[in-house]
């Protein structure tokens, strides 16, 4: 397909899409405490003192307050032992009224992350990490309760943009368990045809190029150039790579795994970094949670 050499693509603009969803949810938690009188409860459990992860939580709890649910904090120092996390997550599994778990990954090296995410109740597991939701998710004709939050966002990127899914050609640029190889099961789910690709991989290029739906989460700056992409391809990136840059006062800039700038002028439609993913993964946790309330309160 030849492209105008005025090209834009159309950018996808995460924050907003995570703002209407936001407002939706809003609406049916005040729906739910009018009628049942109850709230969604989230728990919000960080372990240490990583700055990211503090970023991250600080920002769920803050939304969880703008849209009604109420927030349960539990911050845990970076040496407690893994036996008592655990005991922690299974006083929430008991507690009626938490609707939805969240252990902040990740955890310190002495903690071994599966053996906590195996102990959430799986009604309560809105990450979807846990084993079995996500043993479910890449099973043919089987459901499960939650889908990882990163993920689904990428897929309500796509769908809320007026993006087909069905019958495309995906590729998925990494195989990580929180992003590449969840996102890769659901576009199979949604009737693409996916391929992976990752360190491994022999010429990335030579499969990336032929690609209408790129999802990068390679967690390399930049890595994916604009001659890499198919002409009116739809790239979803997830990459959030801090690179150095001295004209700003933190001296940091986050960048994606796409080359934007040369991207932009080639893609029919991008996402950009920040504000785009980003957004979308606390907001479809607020979704997962919302959905786990309403299958418990009311009932
Ligand atoms: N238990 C979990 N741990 C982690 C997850 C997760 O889904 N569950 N994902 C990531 C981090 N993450 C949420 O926890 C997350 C990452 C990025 C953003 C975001 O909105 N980013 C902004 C930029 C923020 C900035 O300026 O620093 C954006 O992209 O616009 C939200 C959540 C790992 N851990």
């Amino acid at each position: 397909m030849a492209l105008p050499v005025d090209h834009k693509a159309n950018i996808i603009d995460g924050k907003v899409i995570a703002q209407t969803i936001r407002s939706e949810i809003a609406s049916e938690v005040s729906n739910l405490v009018e009628k049942y009188g109850k709230a969604p409860g989230l728990a919000v459990v960080i372990v240490g003192n990583r700055k990211d992860s503090q970023s991250y939580v600080s920002m769920k709890r803050k939304a969880c307050a703008e849209v009604g649910f109420k927030s349960i904090d539990i911050d845990l120092p970076e040496e407690v032992p893994e036996a008592e996390l655990i005991a922690k997550v299974h006083e929430l599994n008991a507690d009626p009224n938490v609707h939805g778990i969240l252990v902040q990954l990740p955890l310190p090296k002495h903690i071994n992350e599966e053996n906590v995410l195996t102990e959430i109740s799986i009604e309560k597991d809105v990450d979807g990490f846990h084993p079995l939701n996500i043993g479910k998710l890449a099973m043919k004709g089987r459901d499960p309760l939650f889908l990882p939050c990163t993920p689904k966002g990428c897929i309500e990127l796509l769908k809320r943009s007026g993006v087909t899914i069905k019958g495309k050609r995906a590729v998925v640029v990494g195989r990580s368990n929180i992003v590449g190889l969840p996102v890769s099961l659901l576009l199979l789910k949604e009737d693409a045809t996916v391929t992976v690709v990752h360190s491994r991989t022999a010429d990335p290029q030579s499969i990336i190029c032929e690609a209408d739906i790129v999802i990068a989460a390679a967690g390399q700056a930049m890595m994916i150039k604009g001659s890499w992409i198919k002409p009116g391809a739809a790239v979803i990136d997830v990459g959030t790579n801090a690179v150095d840059d001295p004209s700003r006062k933190s001296g940091y800039r986050l960048v994606g795994d796409v080359d934007f700038g040369e991207a932009c002028k080639v893609a029919g439609w991008i996402t950009p970094v920040p504000g785009g993913v980003g957004p979308l993964t606390v907001a479809m946790l607020l979704k997962n949670t919302l959905d786990g309330a309403k299958r418990v309160i009311g009932q």
